[in-house]
C-alpha cells in the first residue's frame, strides 16, 4: 500500500507525519526502523502519527515512535508541528487544539504569526515520575556514569529527562557521555540526556542526546526539562530563552504546580507517498 505522509521540523528535530484519521495503516517497530534511516528510507528523528481521539474530550489522539521504533510519552517540537498539521490538511480550524498523548494531555495553540505554543502540563520531579531509581525527589542527584560522578536534575514532561550542567555546550561530551546515561541502569526505561549551559537567568544554551534516536538539533520537552530543572535549582528565572543548535526556544513556568509553556516554530517540508512493504 502507499501511505501518505508530511515531512515536517521544529528547530531542525524532524519528523515523518501520517495522518491515520483519514487513512489505514498498521507501522510495526522494524518498519518504523527502515523508514527513518537517512540513507535507505525517509530518515527522521521521530514518526508522529495523527489519529481520531479515544477520550471524546480531545481533538485526536497524538502517538510519537523515535527512530529506534520505540513508542515513547511526549515529543515538544512534535505537538507544534502536530498542530500545524492538522489545521493544514484541514482536520481541523480549531486554534485551540487539545490532544491525547501516552503522556497525558496537551493543548496546542497556533497563533497568528505562525509560532506554536503549547501547554507542556506539570512538570514532575519524583523520582518514580520517570521513573529513576533514587530514594527520594532532590535538586540533584550524584550519578556514576563511565567512572565519572555527575551531578543530574531529572524531570519528566511525561517522557523521562535527566539534565546535566555544563561550562560550554560546544565543549561538553555528549557523544560519550550521552549514550552511557540514556542506557544507565537507574533509568528503567532509558532517558533522554540534556547537556545545559547557563548564559544568565533568563538564557541558556543546550544540546539532547535523546532517547532512541541520539543528539539532534533540538529537543522541546528536553527544553523544558533543562528550564524546569534551573528554575528548581535557582539558577534560571522565568521566561528563559533556549537556545538549541537549531534554533530558539521560549518557556514560561511559574514554578511548583504551574503549567509550564514552550513557544516556538513549525515548518513542513514537503509531502509524499512510500510503499509499505
Ligand atoms: N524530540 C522530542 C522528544 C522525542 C522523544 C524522546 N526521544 C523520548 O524518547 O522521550 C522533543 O522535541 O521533545
Amino acid at each position: 500500500m502507499l501511505l501518505h505522509f508530511t515531512k515536517m521540523h521544529g528547530l531542525g528535530n524532524d519528523f515523518m507525519v501520517v495522518d491515520l484519521v483519514t487513512q489505514r495503516a498498521r507501522l510495526e517497530e522494524a518498519q518504523i526502523r527502515r523508514l527513518a534511516d537517512r540513507r535507505f528510507g525517509i530518515g527522521f528523528d521521530q514518526l508522529l502519527v495523527v489519529e481520531p481521539p479515544r477520550d471524546p474530550d480531545m481533538d485526536f489522539r497524538y502517538r510519537i515512535f523515535n527512530a529506534d521504533g520505540s513508542e515513547v510519552e511526549n515529543c515538544g517540537n512534535g505537538a507544534r508541528c502536530f498542530a500545524r498539521f492538522v489545521r493544514d490538511q484541514r482536520l481541523t480550524h480549531k486554534h485551540e487544539i487539545r490532544v491525547e498523548t501516552a503522556g497525558g494531555p496537551l493543548t496546542l495553540r497556533v497563533e497568528d504569526d505562525g509560532q506554536v505554543r503549547v501547554d507542556m502540563g506539570v512538570p514532575r520531579f519524583a523520582p518514580e515520575a520517570l521513573p529513576f531509581d533514587a530514594a527520594e525527589d532532590r535538586l540533584r542527584h550524584a550519578l556514576e556514569v563511565a567512572g565519572e560522578r555527575l551531578e543530574i536534575g531529572v524531570a519528566s514532561l511525561g517522557n523521562p529527562h535527566a539534565v546535566l550542567r555544563v561550562e560550554d555546550v560546544d565543549t561538553a561530551p555528549v557523544a560519550r557521555l550521552g549514550p552511557a546515561i540514556e542506557a544507565h541502569p537507574r533509568f528503567p526505561r532509558r532517558v533522554n540526556a540534556g547537556f545545559m549551559q547557563v548564559v544568565s537567568p533568563h538564557e541558556i544554551r543546550l544540546r539532547v542526546y535523546e532517547r532512541g534516536s541520539g543528539e539532534t538539533l533540538a529537543c522541546g520537552t528536553g527544553a523544558c526539562a533543562a528550564v524546569a530543572c534551573g528554575i528548581r535549582q535557582g539558577l534560571l528565572e522565568s521566561p528563559v530563552t533556549v537556545h538549541l543548535p537549531g534554533g530558539d526556544l521560549r518557556i514560561e513556568w511559574a514554578g511548583d504546580d504551574a503549567h509550564l509553556t514552550m513557544t516556538g516554530p513549525a515548518v513542513r517540508v514537503f509531502d509524499g507517498r512510500v510503499a509499505l512493504g
